[in-house]
């Protein structure tokens, strides 16, 4: 089938009205750019220089020149954000990932087009399994995909990165070379290095995105069955998740899921807890027995499981009451005379504040829970306490994008 042909069957791309495609002036992405044009699709093209090489703005400016060439408009983003702490390389991605995402939505495009091929697919496929990595991670990424707020597409996820070069030297179209690319330091560059070896024994990139798309088959199913499985024994009560005790029939990798979701949500935490604690908790849950684990508490109570945030986790945490607190929480309250010189503040109740609230059983909350919960304070003063049933006019709400992302977080 001609390689267009198999670049509009891509999930998507059919029902896009407007296209955004993300192109670093790579060969994938100068392919993914030549494709959607020769396709006559709506499309804006963006290029982020990252300002890490001194080639970079000269290549997005020469990417701006082939988008003309093809009547594609074209825009440049700057990233200047790196604090020189941390892993280069993924905080590139996620401001990358950002930054597209807000023009995306300023330009009114309704998805993001990627240039991942199927040898990113079986490459990145070898990086987890060198990693231990279980069925999520060995999974194929997803053709299609929302995340920060847009729809991102692969459609060159069934394509192999050599014929997409072939096709671009077939049109004398350039591409840039990353010279990353030859730095053995890269875990990704060793992994393709070693893939030429393993050719041989019949792992080629295409067998391996084989099996990566059927443990994404898996992945689907698993998914499908932690949904039910949340949405017939999971509910969330005031930050708070509670599980009916008929989750420990579920199988145990679904329970895990079930659990890891659950408690990376109330701590509102960017990775849940790992394999080994999970199977720790597994073990004492089973025992009727409860546990602290990753800033959460989670006891048994009459009526199932209950899933915490502990008081220890969050007691020295302060958010100015417009900003979101320990991660999840907005308070709305009525508006304050500017009266004092010491702001408004959200902390977490504590002892000393559940003391100045006589109400707080008629709640029916569990105490540990209400003294992880938040209050608003000026200075030593308790304004108000919305869990503790001292409300004052003020409400606490877990942010409803967050809310959402709980589900979707279970259902990884
Ligand atoms: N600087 C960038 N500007 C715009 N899009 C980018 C940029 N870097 C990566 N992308 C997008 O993300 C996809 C995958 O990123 P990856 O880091 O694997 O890219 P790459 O190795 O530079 O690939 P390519 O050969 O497509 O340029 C690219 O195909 C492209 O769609």
């Amino acid at each position: 089938m001609p390689i267009l042909e198999r670049f509009l069957r891509g999930p998507g791309l059919r029902e896009v009205r407007a296209l955004g495609l993300a192109v670093s002036g790579g060969g994938d992405s100068m392919a993914l750019l030549h494709l959607a044009a020769e396709a006559g699709i709506a499309a804006r093209a963006v290029t982020v220089d990252h300002g890490l090489r001194p080639e970079a703005a000269a290549e997005a400016l020469e990417v701006g020149r082939v988008c003309a060439r093809l009547g594609v408009p074209h825009d440049i983003l700057r990233w200047e954000g790196w604090d020189g702490r941390g892993n280069l390389m993924d905080q590139a991605r996620r401001a990358r990932l950002r930054l597209v995402s807000e023009w995306a939505r300023g330009a009114d495009l309704d998805a993001v087009a990627l240039g991942h091929t199927r040898d990113d697919v079986a490459e990145t496929f070898l990086m987890r399994l060198a990693r231990g990595a279980g069925v999520d991670g060995l999974a194929a990424m997803r053709a299609e995909r929302r995340a920060e707020g847009m729809l991102w597409l692969r459609p060159l996820l069934g394509i192999g990165r050599e014929e997409l070069r072939e096709e671009l030297r077939r049109r004398g179209v350039a591409w840039f070379e990353d010279p990353s690319n030859e730095n053995r330091a890269f875990d990704r560059v060793r992994v393709r290095q070693a893939m030429q070896g393993l050719a041989g024994l019949g792992l080629g990139p295409e067998r391996l995105a084989e099996v990566a798309g059927h443990l994404a088959e898996v992945r689907a199913a698993l998914d499908a069955q932690l949904h039910e499985a949340a949405r017939t024994l999971v509910r969330v009560d005031r930050g708070d998740v509670l599980m009916a005790p008929g989750v420990l029939d579920l199988p145990d990798e679904i329970l895990r899921r079930l659990l890891r979701g659950a408690v990376q949500w109330v701590a509102s935490a960017e990775y849940g807890p790992r394999g080994p604690a999970l199977a720790r908790l597994m073990r004492d849950l089973r025992q009727g027995k409860g546990r602290t684990l990753h800033g959460c508490r989670l006891v048994w109570r009459r009526d199932g499981l209950r899933i915490g945030r502990e008081w220890q986790a969050v007691r020295d945490l302060t958010a100015p009451v417009e900003a979101l607190w320990d991660g999840r929480w907005r308070l709305q309250g009525p508006p304050q005379e500017d009266i004092s010189d010491q702001p408004l503040e959200v902390r977490a109740l504590g002892a000393d504040g559940l003391d100045r609230c006589p109400g707080w059983r008629a709640t029916n909350m569990p105490r540990a829970s209400l003294l992880a919960s938040p209050g608003v304070w000026r200075g030593p003063d308790l304004l108000a306490a919305p869990l503790a049933a001292r409300p004052n006019g003020w409400v606490a709400l877990t942010d409803p994008l967050r809310n959402g992302d709980f589900l979707s977080r279970l259902s990884h």
